[in-house]
This record gives structure tokens, sequence and C-alpha cells, in this order.
């Protein structure tokens, strides 16, 4: 059986759609490349994601003819036929607490809704397989959501929804950037299986962080850096490279080495809280559901000035919930059995300010809500401010150097500082949001997936910064590669059911 290519690229050269035509090319050297029909490709290394891009053909070929897709027909459009899946956390919502709110009225959407999206208003055109979003449904174990308020969902369930939309328009190929990152081991697993059983409908390719497991499904890989193609073939042949790659042997880790140790720069910027006897956290039997249905139940536990836990379960157990529960973001924040530096809450005795003054923090939420017009620079001026997504008139000299502290040693080139937030690589909006939480020295720093997505060095960099920082940490995230190191943990099991200990 004679197999045709997916894609073909023969000394291919790209650049930006945006970009005037003396920009720098997106991979200095030619591509040379190409997928067959029976073979399942995964992209590693620091420039994945554009080459992602580049097989989705989101960038202009310098020669047209450079970049095919010999399996499509003539008259299919790659624009049209290649869905291009990046990660993206939570559903934009009006604002931050909203999430935690309740389904309101017939105008939120609901996650049927939202997977079907635009194929319902393309209904005439193309008319909805229902038996195959049955099926997807079904398969990516979204029943029992389809009536749900999608914004609601946590962010394992988001991205399993988004893998179902994708799928729902039927692609020809789809090309996913990390698409098991936010997903706990068994969903990893569900995924990974869905995916294998996909193609030939459709064909898919993925983009994978190098120290990342294989699926044992994956039959070539290519590895990618700035330059372009480093090596290129079998799992098998390039077992040797992926070693060399993961180890100190290589020139990135060199390079990477030098940069996370500038980091310890910026301690000097770091205040130490004075020590508290009183929890500077505590919860007593704190409950909450939704419509009945209980998330938490009699959860108590205390966080000491300081100390630094990594909140562990499943998805959807209730961990962004409990971290809402902090921050006032949650309605029923306002409890009583939730007291910090000893004092309860209650309406009245605290603001949502008063609150937030000494609390620094990053979740996929805030990202999905953060404005597009801000620049990096103004994006880390509105940590300075409660709430803060407009950037302060005034910043005091310190202030001022502070955020040049983290600029240099970060090594933020001036391009990037005066780049859009919208405009960013997901990697850079990601550092700004966290650079945004850390920079008026909270006493509690909460970081939800904060690091998730930053490319390797970057994630680096900030665990480095925060094993040397001295206020309380509460990390969330499902690989301990992306999160800071803490020595704590809490592990939401299901209501009324969690763990605490020392790791
Ligand atoms: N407004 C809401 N209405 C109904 N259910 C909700 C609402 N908000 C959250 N939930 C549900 O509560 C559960 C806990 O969600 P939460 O986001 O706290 O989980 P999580 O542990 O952070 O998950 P993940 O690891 O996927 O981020 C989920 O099943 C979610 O769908």
């Amino acid at each position: 059986m004679s197999f045709k290519s997916l894609v073909k690229l023969e000394n291919a050269l790209f650049r930006n759609i945006l970009s005037p035509k003396n920009k720098p090319l997106i991979f200095k050297n030619p591509i040379n490349f190409e997928i067959k029909q029976d073979e399942r490709w995964a992209i590693i290394g620091p420039g994945k994601t554009q080459f992602l891009k580049v097989l989705s053909s989101q960038y202009i070929a310098e020669h047209p003819l450079s970049l095919t897709y010999p399996f499509l027909d003539k008259s299919q459009w790659p624009s049209e036929v290649i869905q291009f899946l990046e990660f993206k956390g939570a559903l934009p919502t009006a604002h931050l607490s909203a999430r935690y709110e309740f389904f309101k009225d017939e105008f939120d959407q609901t996650t049927k809704d939202f997977v079907l999206g635009n194929s319902i208003n393309n209904y005439h055109k193309n008319p909805i397989d229902y038996n195959h979003v049955q099926n997807i449904f079904e398969s990516l174990k979204l029943n029992g959501l389809e009536d749900r308020w999608a914004m609601g969902l946590s962010n394992g369930q988001t991205r399993r929804s988004r893998l179902a939309k994708a799928l729902i328009k039927k692609p020809r190929l789809l090309i996913i950037d990390d698409p098991f990152l936010g997903l706990d081991p068994k969903a990893t697993e569900l995924v990974s299986e869905v995916l294998k059983a996909l193609p030939p409908n459709p064909y898919v390719v993925l983009g994978l962080r190098y120290q990342d497991e294989l699926p044992e499904w994956i039959t070539h890989l290519a590895i990618v850096d700035e330059t372009g193609i480093l090596h290129q073939g079998s799992v098998d042949n390039l077992t040797v490279h992926l070693e060399s790659v993961r180890g100190d042997a290589h020139h990135w880790n060199k390079d990477r080495k030098s940069k996370i140790q500038k980091i310890d720069n910026i301690k000097r910027t770091f205040k130490t809280p004075p020590k508290e006897t009183t929890p500077l956290l505590e919860f007593k039997n704190v409950s909450v559901s939704y419509r009945g249905v209980p998330i938490l139940r009699d959860l108590s536990w205390k966080v000491l000035s300081g100390e630094k836990w990594h909140v562990r379960g499943d998805n959807g157990t209730g961990k962004s919930t409990l971290l809402s529960l902090i921050t006032a973001e949650h309605p029923q924040s306002w409890n009583s059995s939730i007291l910090m530096y000893g004092i309860p809450r209650r309406t009245g005795k605290q603001s949502f300010f008063d609150i937030n003054e000494t609390i620094g923090f990053s979740s996929p939420e805030l990202h999905a809500i953060f404005p597009n017009n801000r620049t990096f620079y103004e994006t880390i001026t509105t940590g300075f401010v409660v709430n803060g997504f407009i950037p302060p008139l005034y910043l005091t000299e310190k202030q001022k150097e502070r955020i040049e502290i983290y600029l240099k040693n970060f090594d933020v080139t001036e391009e990037t500082r005066n780049t859009k937030f919208g405009r960013l690589s997901i990697s850079d909006q990601k550092l700004a949001l966290f650079i945004r939480a850390i920079i008026k020295n909270p006493d509690l720093l909460i970081l939800d997936e904060a690091l998730s997505v930053m490319e390797d060095t970057r994630i680096q960099q900030c665990q480095e910064l925060l094993k040397h920082y001295p206020g309380a940490i509460l990390a969330i995230g499902h690989l301990d590669s992306e999160v800071p190191t803490t020595d704590r943990y809490i592990r939401l099991i299901k209501p009324g059911e969690y763990e605490v200990g020392t790791k």
C-alpha cells in the first residue's frame, strides 16, 4: 500500500504574516521534513511551538511550494481543515469571580454550546453529526457536563472540552501543543488513548516538552530549536539524541544554567515577613457546594508564614475553588470559618481589598481575562494595585527599580517589554503574570498553574527564584517539573476526604 505524505517541507523558510519583509526568519535554517500517513510524530525542543505553527500553515513560506499537504484534495484549503490547538487554561469570563458564581440565565453558555460553537451557526452548510458528537463526548468523558455552565468547568475539564470542540469540526489534521498539560494522570491516559485512536480522521501531530514521557504510540520525533530541526527520525533512532538533549551535555542546558544563576540577583529585592505564631491562613471545617453538589466538605487546614505548599488532587476535585476562597473571588468566601492572620472573614470587617493587599497570585482564570492591550511592563506594574488591571498613574522610584531588576535578570528584551500582552507568546504572558504576582513581595503567593506552559528555562528561572522566597507559597500544578519546590502538600481526594502531609 502506498502512502501519501501529510505534509512536506522542502528547503522551506518562513516569516511571520504580520511582520515586515526585513523581520527575521522563523527558523534561520531551511527546513526539510516530511510526515507520511502511517507515521505518528511528536515535535520536541525549544522551537516546538513555532514548528507546529509552521506545520499548521500559520506563517508565510518564502516559496509557496516549499510547504505542501499532498494528502489534501485540491479543493481543501489547509487553514480550513488543519486545526492547531494550544494550551489555554480557563475560558474568559466577565470578571475573575464570575467563574465561581452560579449558572445564571439562558445567555450563559453550556458546555455543549461551547463545544458545538460555530458548528451550530454553520448548520446549513455543515449539518451537525450528532452521533459523532455523542461519541466524542463519551470518549472524552464529558457526559454529565453537557448542560453545565462552561465557565464553571475546572481547567482539566475545559481542556478536554477544547479538544472535543476541535474534533467536532472534523479536521483532517489536528496539531496539538502540550496536549497533556494541566491533566491529572488518569485524564492524561484517557486523552492519549483518544488521540491514538483518531487517525486517519484526523491525523495527529503532538508538541511535547523534552522531559515529557513519550506516548507509546508515537513512532517519529523531530527535535527542534530556534535555528531549525536538529534531529529527526524514528523514535528508536532518536533515543540517543533525546537523552543528550535531556542531559547536561546539550548547549541549551549550558546556556540555561547561566540564565538560572543570574536569577539569584533578584533575591535582594525580597523582604522577610515577621515570624508570626498565628497562622497566616486557617480553614475551620469549610464546606462548598454548587446547587447542592458538594465540592469541599469539612476542610480544616493551617498555613503558617513562609510555608511552601503544593495543592494536589485530580481534575475537578476543588483546588481552584479552594484558592478562590482565599482570594475572596468565591461568593462563599465571606465565611467566618476562614481566617487570615487569625481574623475571621466577615463582611463589614474586611474588604476584598484588605484581604488581597498581602496576596499575590497568578491563575489560568486571570490569564484568560487579562487585558490584551497592556504592555509586558504595564502588566507588571498592575501588580502594585490590588485587583489591578489598569497600570497605576504613579510608581515610586523603589518600585521602578524593583521592576528593572526583574526585567534585567530575566533577560526580558526591550522589544518584549513594550509588546502588548495579546501579542506576547504564551510563555511571556505567563512570565509577565508571574512577575506581576510577586512584585509587591506578598506574604502569600498563590501560583495556580502559574508556570505551566512557560518555556523550560523560564520555569527553571522561576523555580530558582521561589526557592529563596521568604513569603508563603501555595502552588497548583499536576507535574512536579512545573511547580516550585514545596515541602508540604494538601491533596484533595473527594468532598470530605483530603490528606495533609510533608514531602
Ligand atoms: N460555578 C460553578 N457551577 C457548578 N460547578 C462548578 C462551578 N465552578 C466549579 N464547579 C465544579 O466544581 C468542581 C471543582 O472545580 P475546580 O476548578 O475547583 O477543580 P480543580 O481541582 O481546580 O480542577 P483542575 O485540576 O481541572 O483545574 C468541578 O467539577 C467544577 O466543574
